[in-house]
């Protein structure tokens, strides 16, 4: 059937963020990546970013291949640690300049720049003061924001504060999968609220430098209970809760969820919820996959989940999604689960929720000749135009990613880029979905 009619003014994007793909770490302060990346074992092949793609040489080569996709908007993310190599102070001269001749770069070539303030690169002196455990870092998010936001404010036009405060919590802080290397489990919970807090902070800081159309970048998927058991259901229940509902309801509700908001550190949680639900423009969904969850397995049965083995104390279990095929990340492929998901936004907050964007969708698959990332790509776009049609708000959609890039602990091994990228040569090779994107995004303009 022939690709389906988006509305004129639908956000077309392409994402990439500064950790994946910048490189030149030598030139910028340390981050909690670069620190955790030295430890032999957590990269599963060893690598690191400091030289990633090399975007922060080959920016013009990059915004060249946003243009000529012909998406409306490029979503990338400053780098805290390249602006404010300590986090605080003294700025970076070098980092700032690199931020506004990529802006201006995209401005010349017709496409939006849509900066995210913070996607995982936590400058390691503010992590060696306590990182997002320390009520400080919150402060200190804003003032960079205020920072960024005086540099590159008049360009910039939509702004997204955090990545995934969801995923940072949880394998940064809780299961120690990804930097800071944290394994607190619950008493990760701290990381949340400090994260959700810098995101309101910064939300007023990029308002009083006159900037307009904020957002955040969550992470949300349906969940699914492993059967209709009642320890299954309870345990799925309490996945969603800290998955999703943590990191939504505060923002769009003003509130935690039940028994949350005593277990966060404040002296006074009213005042903070006021700070992190700042009226936002418009709200962020990265949308991958939907997650089976079943109660804890027998004693002794480990259980996985994002190639971690879980502690048995936790009160739930994800299981394997049958039925689906998967991609070269094992990740199951279900684009109905991303109208479910808008569903359940749309029930759970009704006029609360302002317009959505899709701020990230993808797939890792290898190869040139990616016919399954078409296919999953098309896939999901036909299910989202089904959501639209049925009443989502919905008003962008960004691919993950542009290039092939740093995929955190897998290092280089999993490829979610339209463009190929030989990480030894630094060629850049457009894939199959590029042209496919091309055309189909070109179909739209008569
Ligand atoms: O969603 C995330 O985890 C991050 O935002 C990206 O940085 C990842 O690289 C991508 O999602 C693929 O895992």
């Amino acid at each position: 059937p022939p690709f389906p009619e988006f509305p004129r003014d639908f956000l077309w994007g392409v994402s990439t963020s500064a950790h994946q793909i910048e490189g030149a770490a030598d030139e910028r302060g340390a981050s909690v990546w670069d620190a955790f990346t030295a430890v032999p074992g957590n990269v599963k092949d060893g690598s690191t970013a400091a030289v990633a793609c090399d975007h922060y040489h080959r920016y013009r080569e990059d915004v060249a291949l946003v243009r000529d996709l012909g998406v409306d908007a490029y979503r990338f993310s400053v780098s805290w640690p390249r602006v404010l190599p300590t986090g605080a102070g003294a700025v970076n001269p070098a980092g700032l300049d690199f931020y506004d001749r990529l802006v201006d770069e995209l401005c010349a070539a017709g496409v939006r720049p849509v900066p995210t303030l913070f996607h995982w690169d936590t400058p390691l002196v503010v992590q060696q003061a306590g990182g997002w455990l320390n009520r400080r870092t919150a402060e200190k998010f804003a003032e960079y924001a205020a920072v960024v936001a005086a540099r590159i404010g008049d360009r910039v036009t939509k702004w997204i504060t955090l990545n995934e405060p969801a995923e940072h919590t949880l394998l940064g802080h809780a299961l120690g999968q990804h930097a800071p290397g944290e394994r607190l489990l619950f008493d990760a919970l701290p990381a949340a609220h400090h994260q959700l807090l810098a995101h309101g902070l910064a939300v007023r800081a990029l308002r009083a430098a006159g900037a307009r159309d904020i957002g955040i970048a969550n992470s949300h998927g349906p969940t699914w209970p492993a059967s209709g058991a009642e320890d299954d259901t309870a345990a799925a229940d309490f996945y969603d809760l800290l998955l999703n509902r943590l990191f939504a309801d505060p923002l769009l509700l003003g509130a935690y969820p039940e028994g949350i908001g005593e277990l966060m550190p404040s002296r006074d949680l009213a005042a903070d919820l006021k700070v992190i639900s700042e009226p936002l423009d418009w709200y962020g969904i990265n949308f991958y996959q939907p997650t089976k969850v079943g109660a804890p397995l027998p004693e002794g049965t480990a259980a996985e989940f994002a190639g971690v083995t879980l502690p048995p104390e936790l009160p739930f279990s994800p299981r394997p999604i049958d039925g689906y095929p998967v991609t070269a990340f094992g990740w199951p492929v279900v684009p109905d689960a991303l109208p479910e998901l808008l569903a359940v936004f749309r029930d759970r907050y009704g006029d609360r929720l302002p317009p959505l964007v899709i701020t990230e969708n993808g797939c890792s698959y290898d190869g040139l000749d990616d016919q399954d990332r078409i296919a999953y790509l098309d896939g999901h776009l036909r299910a989202l135009h089904g959501a639209l049609e049925s009443g989502a708000d919905v008003r962008g959609y960004f691919v993950w990613s542009l290039i092939d890039n740093f995929e955190w602990a897998e290092g280089y091994r999993q490829r979610f880029g339209l463009v190929h990228v030989d990480h030894a040569t630094q060629v850049r090779t457009p894939k199959a979905s590029y042209h496919w994107l091309r055309e189909t995004l070109r179909a739209r303009r008569p």
